[in-house]
């Protein structure tokens, strides 16, 4: 979060940036990380189904071969009764086959019967015997002369539809007659190739397979294959339907998963045996497979199970996907929080550093100001001061702080309070020329300045001053006005200052009805002192003459030098002509008094011309006029004189 300085000096805190770069590779990797996760999971799925698809492709497996067991152990149990009574024909088999419940316990097994080993004079002899038993119009079939033949002399349950099947000459056909050779051979249960069972009639037909177990004759003993064909008496054998004896052998079939299962036996050509789903052609590509061999009754099985698209070992990696989301989600709102507490913090820390180099500035400058500084509160006691206004006031900022600056300014009293407060309130500073008292009593001419100060809620809490101190300024005003008004030479005031004096003389008497008088008086030949003397023994001549008119003077009458050696007196006071003539002829007589000034003895004169007001003037330039006319009307009379202008004339 950069912190910059805006054209005032402000702080600009611009937006975190920094924040949303650490946020944005923490979301890359969270994304990276959900990714590989996502893949990991997906990895774990797909093994997690092939594990499944295995688990129940072997448990279906193990479950037909157990089925097989038990078909084939049925087999052995009926072989073992004709070994043991040496005829299956009739009741006794018949209560045999009942006995194992075949349709509860070994569904798929569409019966159990016997085929008997004939040669072809038996064979006759055999149609002849089960005719009689009861069997009519039973025959071998097909019919043909043939070696040897086979027939089907019992087959429980005795329904229909193995009721087609006896007398058949199963050794007639090939695909059975290898399975029976085998059987024989091998003298174990020899499972047969595919074929259409004779039971079959047409409707809703399946694929068969055929067990045989060979019988041979009591007492007989394994030995070699051509003693077997000797000894055979016939088989026992179990016709099962493919589709029956899987569902037999799959009662807990999932119908996610689908299965085939082919004849792969050597020497014949792969035949489809099993299709749970032979609507469903090949099924789709990224199904998975698995497949299992089995070995049943001497021939090979293929299962082949592949999975069906709603094949699944549950919601799992959806809801740990759910967790990956959320987990990143949180790592992201973690990461944004902390790296935009971090950058505000960082931001603070550069505003607070900021500020404390900005406050020592603004403090080295207030401490090093020539001007006094001060803060108040809003009753206008001291809450700051900075040293060069604790030195105007000659005492240290402690003592100072607290009291209140009206203390030292009592002319700040002037503006109440509460039209101070609403001025500053409104923004409004001021600033006013004024005293201020030391402790000690002593004075110093300030200029006061206020602005308002507002505390953090924007609310005014009182007022920064700024105190100029311009005693040096205003005695030097002073001392030039003095300057500009007076004459340098003989220290009273100049022909300019005079004629304001004598402006403000004739407005308050033309106010108030009083009257005035004013002198014009001029040195007698004091060319001569200069032209005999010098101009410094002339200057120094004049600076005693004023002192003399002076001493002749009360403190409100005021000379002025006209210029050389003229000077006016004005009498304010003075309510006659002949108090102001007594005055003049005073002046007059202190003048014509010998001087001794810079060793010299100098004796001089002066003329003297008086004039009144208002009855010689209501304006000065009448009344100097007249005033000079007087004087020089005595000037004319032999100097050393005093003439009087009235409105009669003057008089000398
Ligand atoms: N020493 C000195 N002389 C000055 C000063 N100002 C004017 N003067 C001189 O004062 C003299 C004035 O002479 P005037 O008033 O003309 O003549 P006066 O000699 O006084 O003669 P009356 O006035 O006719 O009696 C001149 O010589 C000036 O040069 C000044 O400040 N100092």
């Amino acid at each position: 979060m950069p912190v910059t300085m805006d054209a005032s000096g402000g702080v600009v805190v611009a937006k975190p940036a920094g924040a949303l770069g650490a946020t944005l590779a923490m979301l890359l990797f969270v994304l990276l990380a959900a990714w590989l996760a996502w893949g990991a999971l997906e990895e774990r799925k797909q093994a997690a189904l092939q594990q499944r698809l295995q688990a129940e492709a072997n448990g279906i497996a193990l479950k037909v071969e157990e089925r097989f067991r038990g078909y084939r152990q049925v087999l052995r149990g009926a072989r073992a009764l004709y070994m043991a009574s040496d005829t299956v024909e009739g009741r006794e088999w018949a209560e045999y086959v009942a006995g194992l419940t075949l349709s509860e316990d070994y569904r798929g097994i569409q019966g159990v019967g016997f085929s008997r080993w004939l040669t072809p004079a038996a064979r006759l002899e055999l149609e002849a015997r089960m005719q009689a038993a009861g069997l009519a119009g039973y025959k071998v079939w097909p019919a043909g002369e043939r070696e040897h033949y086979s027939a089907i002399v019992a087959l429980e349950p005795l329904d229909t539809r193995n009721r087609r099947a006896l007398g058949f000459d199963m050794f007639s056909e090939p695909t059975r007659r290898e399975a029976m050779t085998r059987a024989v051979e091998v003298s174990e249960g020899a499972l047969s190739g595919p074929v259409v069972l004779v039971q079959e009639d047409g409707v809703a037909q399946q694929r068969g397979v055929l067990l045989y177990l060979a019988v041979f004759r009591s007492g007989f003993s394994a030995s070699d294959v051509a003693t077997r064909w000797r000894e055979l008496q016939g088989w026992v054998y179990s016709p099962f339907r493919m589709d029956d004896l899987m569902e037999g052998a799959l009662g807990r079939f999932t119908s996610d998963m689908r299965l085939k299962v082919l004849d792969l036996s050597p020497g014949s050509q792969p035949a489809l045996l099993f299709d749970s789903e032979p609507e469903s052609g090949e099924g789709p590509a990224n199904a998975l497979r698995y497949e299992r061999r089995l070995v049943l009754g001497g021939r090979e099985w293929l299962l082949e199970f592949s999975t069906r698209p709603d094949f699944s070992v549950g919601e799992r990696p959806l809801v740990e996907l759910g967790v990956i989301v959320l987990i990143g989600s949180l790592l992201l709102a973690v990461t944004w929080s902390l790296a935009v507490t971090r950058a505000r913090a960082r931001a603070l820390a550069i505003v607070s550093g900021s500020l404390r180099q900005r406050e020592a500035q603004y403090r080295a400058i207030v401490n090093l100001s020539h001007e006094g500084i001060a803060t108040v509160d809003q009753r206008w006691r001291l809450t700051y001061v900075n040293p060069r206004l604790a030195e105007m006031l000659r005492q240290s900022a402690n003592e100072l702080l607290g009291t209140s600056f009206c203390t030292y300014c009592p002319d700040l009293g002037d503006e109440l309070a509460g039209e101070r407060a609403e001025r500053l309130r409104q923004g409004n500073g001021r600033s006013l020329e004024m005293e201020l008292q030391r402790e000690d009593g002593s004075k110093l001419t300030v200029l006061v300045s206020d602005a308002p100060l507002v505390d953090a809620d924007g609310r005014l809490s009182g007022a920064t001053l700024m105190v100029v101190d311009i005693t040096e300024r205003k005695a030097a005003e002073r001392r030039i006005n003095y300057l500009a008004t007076h004459d340098g030479l003989t220290d009273i005031p100049n022909r300019a200052r005079f004629e304001e004096l004598l402006g403000a003389a004739i407005a308050r008497a033309a106010r108030y009805q009083h009257s005035f008088a004013l002198l014009f008086v001029d040195l007698d030949h004091f060319k001569e002192v200069n032209d005999s003397h010098g101009h410094l023994v002339g200057d120094a001549l004049l600076v005693e003459a004023v002192k003399r008119m002076k001493s002749c003077l009360r403190a409100s009458d005021t000379p002025a030098r006209q210029g050389g050696d003229e000077f006016v007196v004005l009498l304010p006071e003075t309510k006659s002509t002949q108090d102001a003539e007594r005055v003049a002829e005073k002046i007059r007589a202190e003048l014509a008094r010998p001087f001794e000034v810079e060793g010299c003895n100098l004796n001089i004169s002066s003329s003297i011309g008086v004039v009144f007001y208002p009855q010689h003037g209501r304006d000065a330039d009448a009344l100097l006029r007249h005033a000079d006319e007087a004087m020089y009307r005595a000037k004319s009379a032999g100097r050393n004189r005093v003439a009087v202008c009235d409105a009669a004339g003057e008089k000398v």
